[in-house]
């Protein structure tokens, strides 16, 4: 007979809430890698800026009626995006934009939906550990700042003389996205392992450590490449215009400036970081296979395996100047690298971290039998 996870049982019944509670969080983890790629097919085909209005619950709609879409055309025909770069698109051409960013706002409140619902017929069943519950609540609450936080980069596009967002918004809403699906993915994997299982060597781990931090150092420095549209130029790899490190690297004043806005220097920041952060996973890989076990041995492969491909996508994203289907993949597998390094740190987190980890205390238990 299947387990109900939402009695209270004696025995079992508290590992089996836990997995439940895992499996949602893992399909919410699915559905933000979606989003994710639909995000960066957004950007990529140049309709992140046709839906000029904030409409939380009227906007769930599509436009219906032919004047509900001439409404929506004029107001697109009033921003800078329109007069500066898109002076002769039609209504077709409209419509053509209008559907991934319809598409991707949608999906962002089915994901709110899919978190909620679940959420409070889990906590309403009793099925949520009590330790728990603050940070499932945080985490719908980061949700909903990822929407505010894209509407606000979506604005920052409007600005006279701006035919695109700000790629200071853009790295806050591409770093907020995947801050959300690795806590939520963590969470998960710390609902998932058994608290017997033992931890990894502590130099391996903080080899993996360090490779989390490359990891998402590149992934914030690749957000800024992706706003300032700086794969568009450079084309050519390993050199950058016949040199290493290209000319006007440091032009800009102050000189903090370079790091964000200087277009040559924001490249090569991005490939010095890729190159440093593949060249730590794969020395963590073949240093640590011997020494990893289960998961932490699954995760180092998944790990060195993501970055090599990772890396073959940025430089065919690059040499073919960042056409949207190249582009949409390497921000989707920019996430499964970071999926995997955090696999390959949880699997390596020692037993006496585990048996203090509030996921893990006998909370399920103690409350069935009061
Ligand atoms: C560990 C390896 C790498 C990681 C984690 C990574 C991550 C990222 C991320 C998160 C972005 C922003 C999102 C997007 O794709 O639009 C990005 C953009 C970009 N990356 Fe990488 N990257 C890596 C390696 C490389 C390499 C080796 C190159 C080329 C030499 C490269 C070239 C680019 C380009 C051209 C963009 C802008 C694409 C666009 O405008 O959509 N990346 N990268």
């Amino acid at each position: 007979m299947p387990l109900d996870v939402t009695q209270p049982h004696p025995a079992g019944a508290a590992d089996a809430r836990r997995r439940a509670v895992a499996i949602w969080l893992l399909v919410i983890c699915g559905m933000i890698l979606v989003m994710i790629g639909l995000g960066g097919a957004t950007r990529l085909t140049g309709s992140g800026l046709s839906i000029m209005e904030w409409a939380p619950l009227r906007g769930t709609l599509p436009p219906l009626t032919e004047a509900e879409w001439q409404r929506l055309f004029a107001l697109y025909r009033q921003i800078p995006q329109y007069t500066l770069l898109n002076p002769d698109l039609d209504l077709d051409g409209f419509r053509r934009i209008f559907w991934l960013e319809y598409v991707h706002r949608l999906w962002g409140r089915l994901i709110g939906l899919a978190f909620l619902l679940p959420l409070l017929w889990l906590w309403w069943r009793g099925a949520i550990d009590k330790r728990l519950r603050p940070r499932l609540l945080v985490l719908f609450m980061l949700g909903g700042l990822q929407g505010g936080v894209g509407w606000f980069m979506v604005a920052s596009g409007f600005f006279p003389d701006s035919i695109a967002v700000s790629q200071y918004w853009l790295v806050v809403h591409l770093t907020l996205a995947l801050v959300l699906y690795g806590a939520i993915l963590w969470t998960a994997l710390s609902l998932l392992r058994p608290a017997s299982l033992p931890g990894g060597p502590p130099a391996l781990r903080r080899a993996v450590f360090a490779c989390c931090v490359l990891v998402t150092v590149t992934i914030v420095a690749g957000g800024f490449v992706a706003g300032l549209k700086a794969g568009l130029t450079y084309n050519t790899f390993p050199l950058m215009d016949g040199r290493i490190v290209p000319d006007g690297y440091g032009d800009l004043r102050p000189a903090w400036r370079n790091l964000t806005e200087n277009i040559a220097a924001v490249q090569f920041n991005h490939r010095l970081l890729a190159t440093a952060t593949a060249v730590t996973v794969l020395g963590t890989l073949a240093w640590g296979l011997t020494r990893a076990r289960g998961l932490a041995k699954a995760g180092l492969w998944a790990l060195g395996i993501a970055v090599a491909v990772q890396y073959g996508l940025g430089v065919a994203t690059l040499l073919a100047v960042v056409p949207p289907l190249l582009g949409t993949a390497h921000q989707i597998v920019a996430a499964l690298v970071l999926s995997a390094a955090l696999l390959a740190l949880h699997g390596l987190r020692p037993t006496a971290a585990l048996a203090h980890d509030p996921l893990h205390e006998d909370g399920f238990r103690q409350e069935g039998r009061a």
